[in-house]
């Protein structure tokens, strides 16, 4: 069975990802992204699960950071699954939305839903957990007039009672996540249809000049190599100083790929491969597929 780490507790965005993923996975739940991944470097677990982007509030910085500077895992698959984000109130709560005081959630899905918070519940605090199942947990613990923003599965698992339905600001909410993993091992996951192939890279320049990033830009742009996405992230020694994540819309092989890195290391950039991999699209259970309070 293979050994999965995922941000815990139960009832998380990532619980719902891995229990799409995997059949049969003995799941080892962790309290921050970075435990979930030391957890994989060191060798704890198989693999890994953890978000890496969500379409409205962005890449996850936590994970790529962590990926980049503190372990040394590759990313095996994809997974992108549409999030529906709730508004989770204890059992017994008998009030109605203006009397929450207290909104608890983590830090991304709190941004998932700033509209909504901001329009109906303004007066309320806004206190971050380390992740939306922490948050549901917290809810069940005393009955009072704070709720807690998570999905479906976490409002199953607390028994809590959702009170409003998909409060997040935009349509098309989905997160990816990444499973990674430490050494090449088969991993058996779900019979699931892969749509596409990607391969991730992190380009380093060697100092800012013009033209530089259109330099790096052209050794795709020629060999007709889609982008799907470039995204630049401080290299943390000083102001200026950046790395760029590149998305490949194609899986790695032998001619195109070795060329584009020959080509950025004679322009005197830094190349890793962080990992080549089928994309899955996955589904959660929804609201429609629940009851209504
Ligand atoms: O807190 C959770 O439920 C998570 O799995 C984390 C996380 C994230 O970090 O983006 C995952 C998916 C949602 O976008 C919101 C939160």
């Amino acid at each position: 069975m293979t050994a999965v780490a995922y941000l815990g507790p139960k009832g998380t965005f990532t619980n719902v990802a891995v229990d799409a993923l995997f059949e049969q996975g003995d799941t080892i739940s962790y309290r921050t992204i970075p435990a979930c991944l030391d957890a994989v470097d060191h060798g704890e677990v198989d693999v890994a699960v953890v978000p890496l982007e969500n379409a409205i509030e962005g890449t996850v910085h936590l994970t790529i950071d962590y990926l980049i500077h503190q372990v040394d895992v590759s990313i095996i698959a994809e997974a992108v699954m549409p999030i529906e984000q709730h508004l989770l109130v204890h059992k017994d709560f008998t009030g109605d939305i203006t009397s929450i005081d207290q909104i608890y959630s983590h830090s991304h899905a709190i941004a998932q839903c700033h509209h909504f918070i901001h329009e109906q519940i303004h007066e309320a605090e806004v206190e971050y957990t380390s992740s939306t199942g922490e948050a549901a947990a917290k809810i069940a613990q005393a009955q009072g007039n704070h709720a807690a923003i998570g999905n479906v599965l976490a409002a199953r698992e607390y028994g809590l009672h959702i009170i409003r339905y998909n409060i997040h600001d935009y349509d098309n909410n989905h997160t990816r996540f990444a499973v990674v993993q430490k050494q090449p091992k088969p991993i058996k996951l779900r019979d699931l249809m892969a749509t596409h192939h990607k391969t991730t890279l992190m380009v380093t320049l060697p100092s800012d000049y013009s033209g530089a990033l259109h330099q790096v830009l052209s050794a795709f742009a020629w060999r007709k190599m889609n982008l799907s996405k470039i995204e630049s992230r401080p290299m943390k020694t000083g102001l200026g100083n950046y790395y760029f994540i590149i998305d490949v819309e194609q899986p790695y092989d032998d001619i195109l790929f070795p060329a584009v890195q020959a080509e950025l290391a004679a322009l005197g950039c830094q190349t890793k491969i962080l990992g080549t991999y089928p994309c899955f699209p996955i589904v959660a259970p929804t609201s429609a597929s629940s009851t209504k309070k």
